[in-house]
């Protein structure tokens, strides 16, 4: 028999959306490029080899997030250790949602996440790039 479900994710992300900002592609659009601000992309690889980048998002696999932004993991990543406004978006601003709660019950300060993810933020006709592998030395 079927495992019962005692909260799906609507409820997951409704509640994670009472803890994280989430702001509509147009404000995202807005913000994009200011100082102070990074994009952060949680998608995976896979989907920034298909689907594009936003120029300029770091890209933090989703799984990654939390040991990336506590500075007492042995992944943690200088980027979450600065004085920054995050704007994280996934593929459709589900994972975002989740994600976004995570670090703001963490403790990271100034978080944002993009409604309807980097699908959202293609129909808003935001900047996107192809994604170009980086070299590894
Ligand atoms: O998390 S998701 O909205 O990209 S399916």
């Amino acid at each position: 028999m079927a495992p019962v479900i005692k909260k799906g994710i609507k409820a997951l992300v409704d509640e994670a959306n009472q803890v994280v900002r989430e702001i509509t592609v147009a404000e995202a659009i807005t913000l994009y490029g200011k100082e102070g601000v990074q994009f952060i992309d949680l998608r995976d690889i896979r989907e920034l080899q298909r689907d594009g980048v936003i120029p300029g998002a770091y890209h933090c696999p989703r799984g990654m997030l939390e040991f990336w932004v506590d500075p007492d993991s042995p992944y943690a990543k200088k980027m979450f250790q600065q004085d920054l406004t995050f704007v994280l978006f996934c593929g459709g601003g589900l994972r975002s949602a989740l994600a976004g709660r995570a670090v703001v019950e963490m403790g990271l300060p100034d978080v944002l996440h993009i409604r309807g993810g980097f699908a959202g933020w293609r129909k808003g006709e935001g900047v996107i790039a192809e994604y170009i592998e980086k070299a590894h030395a």
